[in-house]
């Protein structure tokens, strides 16, 4: 279906640049000398709204992020840098770790766990929400597909983890700058920005984070083997040079446990599943074309770097039948 023109959904008559420029201008009009705050995953649409929104008012913009354990190798490192340091933002970093840990302690049910991350998450923004006293305006990287999808009447297939989910009676407006633009325009506007094209561009990443490629009860250290495993599967495919013709590539930890043999003796450690897909849209997806040269290279290194990883299977189904994610 060919999507409405950026005139159509906005009314703007000018190119996408222009455009950012008005938004810029539109959010200084609608702030005036009020208060904002957005919650930052470092994610591609709250990234793009902070560096908008700063542009536009600078100092009355707080930046609230939320390390609830299940990030990425490097993740809250980068936005500390990033956000705090480089765009010089009123940035509240939380390491809220074991908090979270300790709601999702035995709990395997993915939906359950989607739910006590994303009720977790929003216990901990209101806390810091609190703490700032009074506040005007809440900013929202909501874009035009979630209005679109929202309007949608099909069943859930996995929970979102969003902001949403207000109380009715709030004290706050809400301020979207980017919600009539489709996500490779609000990419385009934040390298326009200037954010770095490594977090513009970078792979879809779930809001639960790793918590959803740890399948059954998450612990610590089955966390920390899916992030190291991650971290190497990103490293080669980035020196492969792979990393624009694969649209998301990650690593989950199936919790099957296997026997092993390491240094002539008998091991028993946790199995990691290598995924990667190709897509336009994420509705459909195919398996990434990785030979096993690639393959068996990464998982070497996987079963020999990440302590207690003994197996490394890559995931060969397509979506359907299966999802892009594990849970
Ligand atoms: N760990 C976090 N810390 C702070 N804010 C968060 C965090 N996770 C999610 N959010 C907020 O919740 C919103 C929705 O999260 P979700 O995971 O659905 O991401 P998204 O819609 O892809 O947006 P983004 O690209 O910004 O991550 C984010 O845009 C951000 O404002």
């Amino acid at each position: 279906m060919e999507r409405p023109s950026l005139r159509t959904r906005t009314g703007f008559d000018g190119s996408l640049i222009e455009y950012a420029d008005h938004l810029v201008d539109a959010v200084r009009t609608q702030v005036g000398q009020g208060q904002a705050l957005c919650a930052l995953s470092g994610g591609v649409d709250s990234s793009v709204c902070a560096a908008l929104v700063h542009r536009a008012i600078g100092e009355q913009l707080t930046c609230v992020f939320v390390d609830h354990g299940l990030m990425r190798a490097g993740e809250p490192e980068m936005v500390a840098e990033l956000f705090g340091k480089h765009f010089g933002m009123n940035l509240i970093s939380v390491d809220a770790a074991d908090r979270f840990f300790a709601k999702l302690e035995g709990v395997d049910d993915p939906e359950h766990k989607r739910k006590i991350i994303g009720e977790e998450f929003i216990r901990v923004f209101e806390e810091e929400k609190a703490k700032l006293g009074k506040l005007d305006y809440l900013v929202q990287g909501t874009i035009y597909p979630d209005i679109v999808e929202s309007d949608s009447d099909k069943g859930v297939v996995k929970s979102h983890h969003n902001v949403g989910g207000l109380p009715e009676d709030v004290d706050f407006e809400l301020c979207e700058p980017v919600k009539y633009l489709y996500k490779d325009e609000v990419r385009k506007i934040g390298e326009y920005l200037g954010l770095p094209h490594e977090l513009v561009w970078r792979q879809p990443f779930p809001g639960p984070g790793l918590g959803v490629r740890v399948v059954g009860a998450l612990t610590r250290d089955r966390v920390r083997m899916v992030r190291e495993a991650d971290a190497i599967f990103r490293e080669e495919i980035a020196a492969a040079g792979k990393e624009s013709e694969i649209w998301q590539y990650f690593a989950v930890n199936p919790g099957c446990r296997s026997v092993g043999v390491s240094d002539g003796r008998r091991t028993y450690g946790d199995a990691i599943v290598l995924r990667a897909i190709c897509s336009t849209d994420a509705m459909s997806a195919d398996v990434a074309d990785l030979d096993i040269a690639f393959l068996s290279r990464v998982s070497t290194r996987i079963a020999t770097e990440v302590a207690g990883v003994n197996r490394v299977m890559y995931d060969t189904t397509p979506k359907p039948p299966s999802t892009i994610e594990w849970e």
